[in-house]
């Protein structure tokens, strides 16, 4: 099996981001997370571009034991010497040094023929081997570079020490067939292509950073770079997690190992989102929030039964919590089973089904159900079971600075619908008095206590109440999404008992 080496450049490409801006501590962080992760090479930085970069730079180049620390230079002498200043007390220090190979990046952006790069690769290569043990070289814009010409920039630049070429595609043009193929060229025409490791290094500007990296190496390359998240200037980078682990999934395929510590990858993603404030989008591969979550019934039944069905990736691989079936309107009958069972209840048949006729009801209006939810749902269900009248539609009217007005419609255990409307200063105190009226009770409310149970905007609200009549004291609640409705059923449940016991009491 071959070693693919990893070059994470969160700390340099990845900070090019737009809106990103890590300070040195920051960045120390970063770096010590990414050398548990394992990469083989970090760049920390563009060493010349400031005195912040310069210290960050130079301050990781210090601490970091286990992999090489790289800094970016133009092919321009003093950004090389910058460079060297910041990293001279690495472990192993690298400099990565560039120029532009693009026709049009030389006409516009450098203004400079194409003999003029090539003599500025040979002499700024030949200095940066005179100060570093190790010298990787990139031909910025490769992908758009004609290709007799590239490979004679890489041949020129082996010649004079590079150890690692990058053939970058700088603004994410190229595609996976392409770029393969650009290697296979290389390896073809440049005569001392095996004296250099060769690397690749793509932008997501197509969406296909990722594929066209996993085609360079399939190409057979030997350092593959990227960011964590894949973060990075315009689309970003190629997401060095997702290599990391679709090399791995796919090793049938691939062939190749890597240093990679999976298990820190969780990690990993979740401080550089923090500190960077990129947001991980929920669905993205490998460390979204919803990479391991399963929603649909047919999907929870068949990882309930082997989660293989639908899971290629195991989460605790990547440092993740173990999957999570998100109970919701797509959700089946096994899922909603094993829940409960987890959360302790041993429902007979007519309770499960009631119970999971409830929480579909519920789920069809809340986007998720949580686990408060399900013990609301519990709660409520137990309630509504023990009590002699329910409460099958409630209409409210409001008007503002004005007296309310409700009508509500109750059923009894057998079956029988009861209905009658009532005003009130306020819309709760109107229901009340409707139900007051149906159930014929002079009954007064003492206590009255409502509470949000689970969170966000389609919250369940549980309403506690307490009623008096007669010198008898009962209390009765109700759960659901609408306050008045809670606030109903809590009342009917109350009112329910008392009807019994001044019943009986007769
Ligand atoms: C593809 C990439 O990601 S490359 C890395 C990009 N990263 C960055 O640019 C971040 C850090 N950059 C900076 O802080 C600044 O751009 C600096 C300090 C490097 C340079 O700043 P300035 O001297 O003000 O120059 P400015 O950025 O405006 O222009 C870049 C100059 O470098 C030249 N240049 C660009 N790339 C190279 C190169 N690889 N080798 C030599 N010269 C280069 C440009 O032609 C231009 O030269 P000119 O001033 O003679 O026209
Ligand atoms: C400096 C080079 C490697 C780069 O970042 C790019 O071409 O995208």
């Amino acid at each position: 099996m071959r070693q693919i080496l990893f070059m994470d450049t969160t700390l340099r490409d990845g900070e090019q981001s737009a809106g990103v801006n890590l300070n040195p501590q920051e960045k120390l962080q970063i770096a010590r997370q990414l050398e548990r992760l394992g990469v083989n090479v970090m760049e920390a930085g563009f060493a010349a571009a400031s005195e912040g970069d310069f210290q960050s730079v130079r301050d990781i180049a210090r601490i970091v034991q286990n992999a090489s620390v790289m800094s970016l230079a133009r092919a321009k002498e003093s950004d090389i010497r910058t460079a060297y200043e910041a990293l001279k007390d690495a472990v192993a220090p690298r400099l990565h040094v560039f120029i532009a190979t693009s026709d049009i990046h030389m006409k516009h952006k450098l203004r400079m023929t194409r003999e003029e790069v090539l003599d500025t690769v040979r002499s700024t290569v030949a200095l940066s081997k005179s100060l570093f043990p190790v010298v990787q070289f990139s031909a910025e814009d490769a992908t758009r570079t004609d290709y007799a010409f590239l490979a004679q920039v890489v041949e020129e630049a082996i010649r004079c020490g590079a150890d690692v070429i990058n053939i970058p595609d700088t603004v994410g043009y190229t595609n996976p067939q392409e770029y393969y193929q650009l290697f296979q060229y290389l390896k073809n025409h440049v005569p001392s292509y095996d004296k250099a490791i060769f690397s690749c290094h793509c932008h997501d500007d197509l969406g296909m950073a990722v594929a066209n990296s996993l085609a360079a190496i399939e190409s057979g390359i030997g350092q593959v770079e990227g960011t964590i998240n894949g973060i990075g200037e315009r689309a970003g980078n190629a997401a060095l997690e997702e290599i990391a682990v679709a090399l791995h999934i796919r090793k049938d395929h691939y062939q190749a190992d890597t240093s990679i510590h999976l298990k820190e990858i969780k990690a990993t993603s979740a401080l550089v989102s923090r500190l960077t404030g990129m947001v991980v989008p929920k669905n993205k591969a490998v460390v979204g929030a919803n990479a391991f979550a399963h929603e649909s019934g047919i999907h929870q039944d068949g990882v309930l039964k082997e989660a293989s069905t639908y899971e290629i990736i195991s989460p605790e691989l990547v440092g993740e919590e173990a999957n999570k079936l998100v109970l919701g309107k797509h959700s089946g009958r096994h899922a909603f089973m094993d829940r409960m069972q987890e959360l302790g209840y041993q429902l007979s048949e007519e309770e499960r089904d009631r119970a999971f006729r409830s929480f579909k009801q519920l789920a069809d209006r809340k986007k998720e159900v949580t686990e408060e939810d399900l013990h609301a749902l519990i709660l409520g269900e137990a309630a509504a079971h023990d009590q002699p009248y329910e409460v099958k539609h409630l209409q409210v009217h409001f008007v503002s600075n004005s007296t309310q007005s409700a009508t509500v419609m109750l059923e009894d255990q057998d079956g029988k619908v009861l209905e009658d409307a009532a005003t009130g200063a306020g819309s709760i105190e109107a229901i009340y008095n409707a139900i007051q009226r149906i159930l014929d009770l002079d009954c007064e409310l003492i206590d009255y206590r409502i509470q949000s149970i689970t969170q966000g905007q389609d919250a369940l609200a549980h309403v506690h109440t307490e009623l008096q009549q007669g010198g008898k004291r009962v209390s009765g609640f109700g759960v659901a999404q609408d306050v008045l409705e809670a606030s109903a059923r809590a009342y009917v449940h109350a009112a329910g008992k008392l009807k019994r016991l001044l019943t009986v009491a007769r």
